[in-house]
């Protein structure tokens, strides 16, 4: 969708135009430009064009071996030249993106401080917060911010608290944004929001470069988060603020807290049930059954857990008629402590918002007789007594869908659907390779992560393991709540984003085939899930744009920002 652009006015030049990713054009610039911008004798003779420097960095990165030595390049590559940068991603967006995003991304996190190079985003640290408004605005200054990806990382991925390395996945998740979605870079603005780490090991690291101090909690975290949103609210009124890898807790709260007064969006529990609802409603049409006609087993509940099970339960009231209450009783959700059931809760084992998911004692009394008082009833004993037709993992427990959970499952269901949602790879809840093998091939399978094709039985085409991942659907509910220009990010556009994208699963047209889209067509997926999303806000008069449905897609493609070079004309009145 490349498209000639009209020229820009640029006000910096010589070495700030080289250091500034936004502008540099390295070897790129041409000779007017090098003129204009006194970079004749600050560049080697040669102008090279955009598909050479591709080329050049190609043959760069691959001569680092190693995922993350490979993140390392192109993390300097972003910081060097973002045209370039986002035009190698692009061009090679399958390869790519499990190198920048997940899952290469957690170890980059982890390591954050023994890797750090160079800073980026907003660090807004709480023992500095007095002068948090003018660090915002001189971070934005000259931008029209339109979407804000935050975290304070204490949930990162499935890895835990990881502190200030938490900007790690704000600044990928709005790579992703850009990529996918078709946000321009110098609009988006990652943060980290450094309430200190309990992670020992940081704490303890000398080379640590965040707070080194136990997280904050209560009335002054509270009080911190507070001053940032409405920093947002009072400055950017129209942005998206997205919310990334917070604790269960406090997700689930800031999202309950703010979602009516700004378009925020918690994409661990929103954007997950959302591809997960896309990913059910693609199966049960190879399964030619309703979605009411499931039994859910939901291994972990936690933001994904609780996000997928609300999305499904009321995806099922609406398009299937069923009572809430109704709706609720296909769900068994398990966490660390079993089943989550009525003794559970009285003991305060179970955590808030689950409550409408309480299962009834008197139904288990058999299978806790059977297991000699033992508390726990475990994800066998679930699956034996429950025979779900559904089983989602979201737990961070690797491998606790074992051989025998994936044969009694499949024991008591012709198709079963299986997703192991749990990120990075290493914590899969089973390697799709194994339940495709343990089910001969009868599971319908996705994973968070990306995995390589299952083989089939009898010779048929190898089974391709979609991926079941967000980022297949929140850049187009963040692009399409940026055109719609609306002040909150209603359920229901998030099921419109939801229904088209499930629309476009290859498994509709061939039930042998993935679930979801390829990752190499998230792009056109998401630009289709962005309008829908708009058209929704339009329908549902919440958005801030007099647009007719009918404009929408082609509002859409002029928004959309494509890594090419533009021409650049001095102008001291121009950007910096
Ligand atoms: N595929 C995706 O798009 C996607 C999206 C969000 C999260 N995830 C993955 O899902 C996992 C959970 O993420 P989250 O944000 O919900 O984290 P979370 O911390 O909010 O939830 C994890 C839950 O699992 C529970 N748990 C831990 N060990 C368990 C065990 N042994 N048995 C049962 N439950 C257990 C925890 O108590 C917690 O409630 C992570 O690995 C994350 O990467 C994937
Ligand atoms: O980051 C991802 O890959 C998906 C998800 O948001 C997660 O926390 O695992
Ligand atoms: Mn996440």
């Amino acid at each position: 969708m490349s498209k000639a652009l009209p020229s820009l006015r640029v006000a910096v030049r010589g070495d700030a135009i080289l250091t500034s990713p936004r502008f540099n054009k390295g070897t790129a610039f041409t000779v007017a430009e090098r003129q204009a911008f006194g970079l004749t004798g600050r560049l080697p003779y040669r102008i090279n064009t955009l598909d050479e420097q591709i080329d050049r960095a190609w043959n760069q990165l691959e001569s680092r071996e190693t995922p993350i030595r490979q993140n390392t390049f192109l993390q300097s590559l972003k910081d060097q030249n973002w045209v370039l940068y986002y035009a190698l991603l692009k061009k090679n967006l399958r390869k790519l993106v499990p190198i920048i995003y997940t899952p290469t991304e957690a170890d980059a996190i982890a390591n954050y401080s023994h890797l750090f190079r160079r800073s980026e985003g907003l660090y807004l640290t709480l023992p500095q917060q007095d002068n948090m408004e003018e660090e915002f605005l001189e971070q934005t200054k000259g931008r029209e911010i339109e979407l804000i990806v935050c975290s304070d990382a204490e949930a990162i991925l499935g890895i835990g608290d990881q502190g200030v390395g938490g900007i790690g996945i704000s600044a990928a998740k709005s790579v992703i944004y850009t990529l996918i979605g078709g946000m321009n870079p110098a609009k988006c603005l990652a943060v980290t929001l450094d309430v200190g780490t309990n992670n020992e090991e940081l704490l303890n690291d000398p080379l640590y470069v965040g707070w080194p101090n136990k997280r904050v909690r209560g009335k002054d975290y509270d009080a911190f988060i507070d001053k940032f949103v409405q920093l947002v609210r009072k400055h950017y009124p129209h942005s998206l603020l997205h919310f990334e890898d917070f604790g269960v807790d406090n997700a689930q709260r800031l999202l309950a807290l703010y979602r009516d007064t700004h378009s925020v969006f918690n994409d661990d529990i929103q954007g997950t049930g959302a591809v997960t609802l896309a990913c059910i409603m693609s199966a049960i049409g190879v399964t030619k059954s309703k979605l009411s006609q499931q039994r859910f087993v939901i291994y972990g509940a936690g933001s994904a857990g609780l996000g997928i099970t609300k999305q499904l339960r009321d995806a099922m009231v609406t398009t299937d008629g069923i009572s809430e209450e109704e709706a609720n009783a296909k769900f068994w959700l398990l966490d660390k402590f079993g089943l989550i059931r009525e003794a559970l809760h009285a003991k305060g084992k179970v955590r808030e918002g689950l409550k409408e998911f309480l299962r009834k004692d008197d139904e288990w009394a058999g299978v806790l007789e059977e297991k000699g008082g033992d508390d726990n009833i475990g994800l066998l004993d679930v699956v034996k007594k429950v025979k779900p037709t559904v089983l989602i993992g979201c737990s961070t427990h690797a491998g606790a869908f074992t051989k025998e959970v994936i044969e009694a499952m499949a024991a008591e269901c012709e198709r079963p659907i299986i997703l192991p949602l749990s990120n990075p790879s290493r914590l899969v809840e089973v390697d799709p390779k194994d339940a495709n093998d343990w089910t001969h091939g009868k599971a319908l399978l996705a994973t968070g992560s990306p995995f390589p094709p299952a083989k089939m039985p009898n010779g048929k085409k190898d089974y391709i393991i979609a991926e079941c991942n967000n980022a297949l659907i929140y850049p187009g509910l963040g692009f399409g709540s940026m055109l719609a220009q609306s002040r909150q990010m209603s359920d229901r556009m998030i099921i419109a984003g939801a229904q088209r994208l499930a629309s476009l699963s290859p498994a509709l047209k061939d039930p042998d085939d993935a679930l979801l889209p390829d990752f190499g067509d998230a792009p056109s997926v998401n630009f289709e899930v962005a309008v829908a999303v708009t058209e929704k806000a339009i329908e549902d008069e919440i958005a801030g744009v007099e647009w007719k449905k009918e404009e929408v897609r082609e509002r859409a493609k002029e928004r959309l920002w494509d890594p090419i070079y533009r021409e650049f004309i001095f102008d001291v009145n121009g950007e910096k």
